[in-house]
């Protein structure tokens, strides 16, 4: 007879995740701003001869630091999901060049019947913290962590469409992050979505480019995002961003049939 023995949760707390050097160029930082949404007329985003590079590119260069956690089988890769991610810019990223890398997990919380890991990855670039939402692997006896954030009160100063498109997740996968329910409807199906769901983070990249052209500051100049992916995105969405103050400090949410799918957001442009 043999015995299986599954590590809990919570023994995942303070894993050491290793370290990467990762490579990119011009051309990686402008297919991800176009995946993004950036436009044509974004000259800065979109052309090598001045281009400034979006920082929530690191967040594709570090995106194997969650992938690491889940191969070495801290829970279900094909049902978790993206839960909210953070974002602090330590300098900006260059256009081109290797940047070195380093993860660990964070805390892990425990819902009950889904357990929340958070990884963090640090260089001389960037602090950043994903939170991935593990279905079934909650119950451990662990601490709740942090509840669902409040939605913000008052009429926002910003009010604007955020439309994605229709071959936008396929699009952005391209610039790293190739999980199958962002493109094959047996494996959206899956995880009970009626068709492949976008990527939080090009959703999350997509309103805080949005969030800079309405506050007209320059999308780079971005030195801080966090927000909680509360209800997915389908491509074709055209969700409508709601920001309350301003550049060096806005609170956002990113709202579709009157219910926030980006919840508890905050930017502040440098
Ligand atoms: C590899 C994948 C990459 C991706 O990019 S996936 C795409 C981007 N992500 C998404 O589209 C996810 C969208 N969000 C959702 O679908 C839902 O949202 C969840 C399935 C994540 C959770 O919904 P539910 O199962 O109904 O949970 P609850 O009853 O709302 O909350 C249970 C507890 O879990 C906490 N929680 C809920 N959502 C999140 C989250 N997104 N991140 C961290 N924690 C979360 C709550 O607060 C609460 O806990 P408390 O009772 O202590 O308050």
């Amino acid at each position: 007879m043999t015995s299986t023995h599954k590590r809990s949760a919570a023994a995942w707390r303070g894993e050491d995740l290793g370290t990467r050097t990762v490579a990119y160029d011009e051309r990686d930082a402008i297919l991800y701003a176009l995946a993004v949404g950036a436009r044509a007329t974004e000259l800065d985003l979109v052309f090598e001869d001045r281009l400034r590079v979006l920082p929530t590119f690191a967040l594709t260069l570090a995106q194997w630091a969650p992938d690491e956690l889940g191969s070495r089988g801290a829970f279900d890769t094909k049902t978790a999901l993206h839960g909210s991610q953070n974002l602090t810019v330590r300098a900006p990223l260059p256009r081109r060049g290797e940047i070195a890398l380093s993860a660990s997990v964070g805390e892990v919380w425990d819902k009950g019947s889904a357990a929340v890991f958070e990884v963090r990855v640090e260089s001389d670039f960037f602090v950043a913290t994903w939170s991935l939402f593990a279905p079934g692997a909650g119950g451990f006896g662990g601490e709740r962590g942090p509840s669902k954030p409040a939605r913000p009160e008052g009429e926002p100063t910003v009010e604007a469409v955020v439309n994605t498109a229709d071959n936008q997740a396929a699009l952005y996968r391209l610039t790293g992050d190739r999980h199958h329910i962002h493109l094959d409807p047996a494996a959206a199906a899956r995880i009970g979505q009626p068709r492949p769901i976008m990527h939080g983070l090009c959703t999350l990249a997509a309103s805080t480019l949005e969030l800079a052209r309405q506050l007209g500051v320059h999308p780079a100049d971005l030195v801080e995002v966090e927000g909680r992916f509360a209800a997915p995105v389908f491509p074709g969405d055209s969700p409508v961003l709601r920001a309350w103050g301003d550049a060096a400090a806005a609170s956002f949410e990113l709202v579709h049939g009157g219910h926030p799918v980006i919840a508890g957001a905050r930017a502040a442009f440098g």
